[in-house]
């Protein structure tokens, strides 16, 4: 028997199939999905089993063997085996980094090459291994270069061998526990405390844990005393690292669905009895109790004795989602969390895959969640970026569900308030099956939403960052003991540090980018490379001391605030939220605390249900307007919408205030009147003009190097490769510095493809990616194409 393999080599022209053979001992278990150790070369690495055959078209002899199995159970199923392979075609990249993208980190391979002396060592050798203090077993890397040139030899006679360890990320956690051993007692005259603790312990047959027993108030102390009296055993025991085992849910049971919800569940359910993989777009205004549909449809799921993928745009930032699928199914939910361990989320995993769990939460990856048996897979926020990958595989979680939903025969539904312009378009033309809800479930109505002009308003003479309208709603809430959310999406304290006298920015030396202002540090940042340089008081350019620092960050503006209002204040953005769990803390001491204000990037514009919060204010609703990008007005619409949806979402009704330089552009405007259906109607008209998305597809070549010339060099041959190969229905734009010329001092350059219907382009892809592979890759030369782009820069 044979078997075909995928070997874990990144390069991706080894994107090939390997046989091996199957030795006979392994006949029976062997099977599609299991990791195994294969020879490759030299080396022995891990391979992954993708099929099994009885016969291999060439000499059998040539074949080597199989040198063991990694798992006792398969890690992957024919259906993700297929679906990696399908990925790969589409998004133009090797099978080996979709399927080590469908399995946790924990299950990747990492090798070690160890030395040990061969029984066949003569006793010269010894003598050489032992002279240089060496252990039986070494790594190879730990050795110095003079030691290796000594050992070279006798490895190549084979005295000394040569074996590769595969290694896994994956560390079982212990934890400390205590065993009684049930010894008949003797006289413990009064240390009454030991007896008690005896007493405690003895309930438990197998063991408990140490900190469980200290967290009943016993001490180190009286457990080190019954451990001497041969009472009680020290052991280690695995612990499960389910980060989320210790909270307390409270019991949250279904609501009565209103009419809109109702019909939305009817539909879905209809899909759900009958099998069918039919994408709905579930378009919800913000608070209208999308969740509490898709809760009763996976409970529907969950009742049929299938599962249901839930994802998010990101686990951190919605505390409050986990929270309420905890609530309702309890232990029956798994959350797959990017701040977990590898170790973790190898746990969330297997718990998945053991079927241990109905309901998977996640973010984008987990859309490869190991589930079988899908009733229905959810995404919630289907506009956000976040379920698109940057990096090889550059997969959208989307693509992905609806491929799984096929295997499945189940629905999926993506849910938003501001459906991406793609997704209504699938919508308008009967794609996707568009349900909506039109109206809040508790109050009913929107906040009142209105714009302040801030030119007028320093042409008026305020040239504070907050409007005279803002700063009264404000002071009205702190005054009534409700609660304000504020957004700048911009984090850092200055925006800029500006020469007066010449009008020199500092820049990133790295890239093309100017230096941010951040106070904390007393430094000026770089946001893409993490440059960082201090200040200086001269200008660099012309000696001059008139240096003084332009537009306003996140951390400015606290203090702003703080002076204006002498209230507290939270702040959430990547300086304040970097250390893991600060997310949900920051959260949680905003809404226990019922402090004031809440500052914050766009992080905080989305998902947030509290019930105190009356006002939202945008401080500069045009940051994403001046984006170098076609979904600049898409995005502006988008963030301000979801902003805005966090006001008022309960018995207290909400108002909103934009602050802009652009009242009267349309993404603003429209915001404003909470218009989806007339902002589809005029970004479409802009797209088709502009001969954009929905209106064509869109591929992106991206290359970078240190040398303009090879950017050059590279472009140039893929417009030629493009130009020679597509109709002449499809638009080439480029090759042209990208809107950020220069990143970590690699130059920048792409290729746009616009097209309709281009039947042979993953075959043209698929070419221009070799090439590349053969003839630039050495040369450090980095390629990257994104088919379906979420950004163009
Ligand atoms: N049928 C219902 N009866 C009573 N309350 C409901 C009902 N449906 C939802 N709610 C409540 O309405 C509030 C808003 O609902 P939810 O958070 O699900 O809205 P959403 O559409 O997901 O909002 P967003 O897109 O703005 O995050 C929640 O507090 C929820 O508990
Ligand atoms: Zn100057
Ligand atoms: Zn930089």
């Amino acid at each position: 028997m044979y078997a075909s393999i995928i070997v874990s080599v990144s390069a991706s022209d080894v994107n090939k199939v390997f046989e091996y053979k199957i030795p006979d001992g392994l006949t029976d278990f062997i099977a599609v999905g299991h990791r195994v150790l294969v020879p490759f070369g030299p080396r022995q690495i891990q391979g992954y089993v993708i099929d099994i055959k009885n016969e291999v078209g060439y000499d059998p002899s040539k074949i080597k063997p199989i040198t063991r199995a990694l798992d006792v159970k398969p890690v992957l199923t024919a259906e993700l085996i297929k679906l990696a392979k399908d990925l790969a075609d589409y998004y133009v990249t090797s099978y080996i980094s979709v399927i080590e993208t469908i399995l946790p980190a924990a299950l990747k391979s990492k090798s070690k090459k160890m030395l040990s002396l061969s029984e066949d060592s003569t006793e010269q050798t010894e003598v050489i291994w032992h002279g240089m203090n060496l252990p039986p077993k070494i790594e190879v890397k730990t050795l110095s270069a003079r030691q290796l040139a000594e050992l070279k030899p006798l490895i190549r006679r084979g005295e000394v061998e040569e074996e590769t360890i595969i290694t896994q990320h994956t560390k079982k956690k212990y934890a400390r526990a205590l065993k009684p051993t049930f010894i008949p007692r003797g006289d413990f005259g009064r240390a009454y405390k030991q007896l008690e603790l005896l007493d405690f312990i003895e309930q438990y047959d197998e063991h408990v844990l140490q900190s469980e027993v200290i967290d009943n108030g016993y001490t180190q102390g009286t457990i080190n005393e019954l451990v001497k009296k041969g009472y009680v055993e020290k052991v280690d025991v695995v612990s499960g690292r389910d980060p989320y085992k210790s909270r307390v849910f409270e019991e949250d049971l279904p609501k009565e669905l209103n009419a809109e919800q109702q019909n939305a569940y009817d539909k879905i359910s209809h899909s759900v009895d009958h099998d069918l993989a039919e994408t709905f777009l579930l378009h919800g205004v913000t608070g209208s109790g999308k969740t509490e549909v898709y809760l009763q449809v996976i409970q529907k799921v969950l009742d049929k004795e299938r599962t249901a993928l839930m994802l998010v745009p990101e686990i951190a930032l919605t505390p409050q989602m986990v929270n309420r699928f905890k609530a309702r199914f309890g232990d029956d939910v798994a959350v797959l969390h990017s701040g977990l361990s590898h170790g973790e989320k190898y746990d969330e995993w297997l718990k998945v895959k053991n079927q241990q769990a109905g309901v998977v939460v996640g973010a984008r990856s987990s859309v490869f969640a190991p589930v079988e048996n899908l009733g229905v897979i959810i995404i919630d926020e289907e506009h956000e970026t976040t379920y698109k990958q940057q990096d090889r595989p550059m997969y959208h979680a989307t693509e992905v569900a609806k491929y799984r939903s096929k295997y499945y025969n189940c629905p999926v539904i993506l849910g938003s308030a501001t459906p991406s312009l793609e997704s209504f378009a699938r919508s308008e033309r009967g794609v996707y099956t568009r349900l909506e809800l039109n109206h809040r479930a508790v109050t009913k109505t929107l906040p009142e939403t209105k714009t302040v002009d801030m030119s007028e308003e320093h042409r008026k003479g305020n040239t504070s960052i907050v409007s005279e309208a803002l700063r009264e709603a404000i002071n009205l809430r702190i005054g009534r003991g409700e609660q304000t959310v504020l957004l700048l999406n911009r984090r850092g304290y200055a925006n800029f540090q500006i020469c007066q006298s010449c009008g020199h920015v500092p820049n990133c030396p790295n890239c093309d980018i100017s230096l941010t202002y951040h106070k904390m540090q007393h430094s000026l940042l770089c946001h893409y490379c993490g440059y960082e340089a201090g200040v200086t008081r001269e200008c660099d350019n012309c000696d001059s001391d008139d240096v003084t620092f332009r537009g306003t960050g996140t951390e400015k503006v606290e203090e702003t605030l703080r002076d204006m209002f002498n209230v507290d204040i939270v702040r959430m953005d990547n300086d304040t939220t970097s250390r893991k769990g600060m997310h949900e803390k920051l959260l949680n001491t905003f809404e226990n605390e019922k402090i004031p204000i809440l500052l914050g990037t766009q992080m905080i514009a989305k998902g947030l249900d509290y019930p105190n919060v009356t006002l939202v204010g945008v401080l500069n609703a045009d940051t994403m307007l001046n984006l170098p990008d076609f979904r600049a007005n898409e995005k502006t619409y988008q963030l301000l919408t979801q902003v805005a949806g966090r006001a008022g979402r309960h018995e207290l009704s909400g108002e909103v205030i934009f602050q802009t330089y652009n009242p009267e552009h349309y993404a603003i405007e429209l915001a404003e009147s909470n218009d989806y259906a007339a902002f589809y109607e005029k970004e479409l008209a802009f797209r088709r003009l502009a001969r954009y998305s929905p209106y064509y597809f869109h591929v992106l070549f991206t290359v970078s190097h240190e040398q303009v010339k090879k950017c050059l060099e590279a472009t140039t041959h893929i417009h030629k490769e493009l130009v020679d190969s597509v109709t002449d229905k499809a638009i080439i734009v480029g090759p042209s510095p990208s809107p950020i010329e220069r990143i970590n001092r690699q130059y920048r350059f792409q290729i746009l493809l616009k097209y309709k219907s281009e039947p042979n382009l993953i075959d043209v892809l698929h070419k221009i990616n070799e090439y590349y592979n053969e003839r630039y890759k050495k040369d450090k030369l980095s390629l990257k194409i994104d088919v379906d782009p979420k950004y163009i820069m």
